[in-house]
């Protein structure tokens, strides 16, 4: 998909090509991030083992802090599949602004989801794949720097939702006005969810972590390096639910944009 051709951004076919090759990138992160306990003094605004001097939040938020603002200084959230954590602190460019067509809707910007992502992630994605319950001090950056990884790329899969649900708007206008109109939210989450292909990408997701996690060549048969049911089961519980959750969030207002 390219953001200067908008016909590739309402081809739902090329959305989910990007949304199976994100697949791979999600995967590597959790593989990175389960080499490190759960190291709960990361998350805890007052943790007695991290103090950070004139700051208040934890650990993961001052670095991610950090990341965001250089990233935004090199355009990061001008692109429409990116979403910042912390849009309260990010800057300007002092590249000359890109100027994307318009792809989505007017109010796109004022949907982020990225809080509910941090906090699932941390609460109970992280349970899931970390090595073990613990500490490991002389990790602190490099599982936090970790966290970001998972997190951008979590953040950038389920606000695709948005192309998604732009294309199946302009797939069948007529179908969702009546649903918006009506505030369907049911009628409006049944036509936007296809169990096939959700099926299809928990099975695609089983052989990939299994793949990814293990060496090819080992004669012995090890063991994976991130659960294989680890990595399912954060996409069936969360990653799915979350963009249809951006999906109807987005259609939800669609007829707001009156010229689109
Ligand atoms: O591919 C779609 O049609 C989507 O809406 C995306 C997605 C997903 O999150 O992967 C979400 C809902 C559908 O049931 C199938 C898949």
């Amino acid at each position: 998909m390219d953001f200067l051709k908008p016909e590739s951004v309402y081809n739902l076919a090329n959305i989910r090509e990007d949304l199976i090759r994100m697949e791979d990138t999600i995967i590597f992160n959790l593989i990175e991030r389960s080499d490190f306990p759960t190291m709960p003094s990361i998350y805890d605004n007052e943790s007695s083992e991290i103090k950070i001097p004139n700051f208040d939040g934890s650990f993961l938020d001052w670095i991610f802090q950090q990341q965001e603002i250089i990233e935004s200084q090199v355009r990061r959230y001008q692109s429409p599949d990116q979403y910042p954590f912390y849009p309260k602190i990010i800057k300007e460019s002092f590249l000359p602004t890109i100027k994307y067509p318009k792809v989505l809707a007017n109010y796109f910007r004022e949907i982020n989801i990225n809080d509910e992502i941090k906090k699932i992630y941390i609460t109970k994605m992280i349970p899931r794949v970390a090595k073990y319950d613990g500490e490991q001090g002389e990790n602190y950056g490099s599982a936090a720097t970790m966290d970001i990884s998972v997190l951008q790329s979590l953040s950038r899969r389920i606000h695709f939702g948005m192309f998604v649900a732009e294309a199946k708007f302009q797939a069948d206008r007529e179908l969702y006005t009546k649903l918006i109109k009506n505030n369907d939210i049911d009628g409006i989450e049944k036509n936007i969810t296809n169990s096939a292909v959700e099926e299809k990408i928990l099975k695609r997701l089983i052989q990939k972590a299994k793949a990814y996690g293990t060496d090819p060549t080992a004669d012995a048969q090890t063991a994976s390096k991130v659960h294989p049911e680890a990595v399912v089961g954060i996409y069936k519980d969360w990653v799915i639910p979350l963009t249809k959750k951006v999906e109807v969030e987005y259609l939800l207002r669609r007829l707001e944009d009156k010229e689109f």
